[in-house]
């Protein structure tokens, strides 16, 4: 069963991000875990900043929709991918913002060093801290490309979050709370690493 009050908190991250500009269009996509085999997620196409609770539906860990008359996004499967491989998500979010689909198309991974809000990341306790966030190629093919952030994961890889090229971000945390500042905190020190790369400044 859905959780209303997730639900909302989905809702209202929806219209946060939409005013940021990091969901334009359809873009973006979000869910929360309810249990082993139930994910509640957004539905393929839906504007993300005009999110209602009709919006969200239910899918089991493999992606497969409880109401086969409904299509879930059309990348449940990355989220199907990051609740497996990790016990403690308990939400994902994608975003499409400016600045991941700019860097994510000049980089090829993105270290984020010495900033303040690395602290939101899991295990962080200082901005004398580094962490390396990698870009995945963009694949129509998700199920091919959940396999591709799988391995890399399985190798100690995006464990605070990952890019997709010239596509978006994806992170998650163990409430949609958390995973929504942690979308937060990335976004901004990814807006940071732009601004520096403008004025010459950047440390990668
Ligand atoms: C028009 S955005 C292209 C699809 C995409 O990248 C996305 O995040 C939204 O897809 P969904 O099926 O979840 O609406
Ligand atoms: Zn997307």
């Amino acid at each position: 069963m859905m959780d209303a009050s997730r639900s909302e908190s989905l809702i209202a991250a929806g219209r946060l991000f939409h005013q940021r500009g990091w969901v334009p269009a359809s873009g973006g996509n979000f869910s929360y875990k309810i249990s082993t085999d139930r994910i509640a997620i957004t539905a393929s196409g839906c504007h993300k900043g005009e999110l209602s609770a009709e919006n969200l539906m239910l899918v089991d860990s493999a992606g497969a929709a409880i109401d086969p008359a409904r299509r879930s996004s059309a990348e449940t499967l990355l989220h199907c991918q990051i609740y497996a491989r990790d016990p403690l998500a308990a939400a994902v979010f994608h975003t499409h913002s400016v600045a991941s689909t700019v860097l994510s198309r000049t980089r090829n991974s993105l270290r984020l060093a010495d900033f303040e809000l690395l602290k939101i990341l899991e295990g962080i306790e200082t901005h004398e801290a580094a962490v390396e966030i990698p870009v995945f190629e963009n694949d129509q093919d998700i199920r091919r490309l959940a396999a591709q952030v799988d391995a890399a994961m399985l190798n100690g890889q995006g464990r605070h979050g990952y890019l997709i090229r010239g596509h978006g971000l994806y992170v998650w945390g163990s409430s949609v709370e958390l995973a929504r500042y942690r979308i937060e905190a990335l976004e901004f020190m990814f807006q940071c690493e732009l601004e520096a790369a403008r004025v010459g400044g950047s440390s990668d």
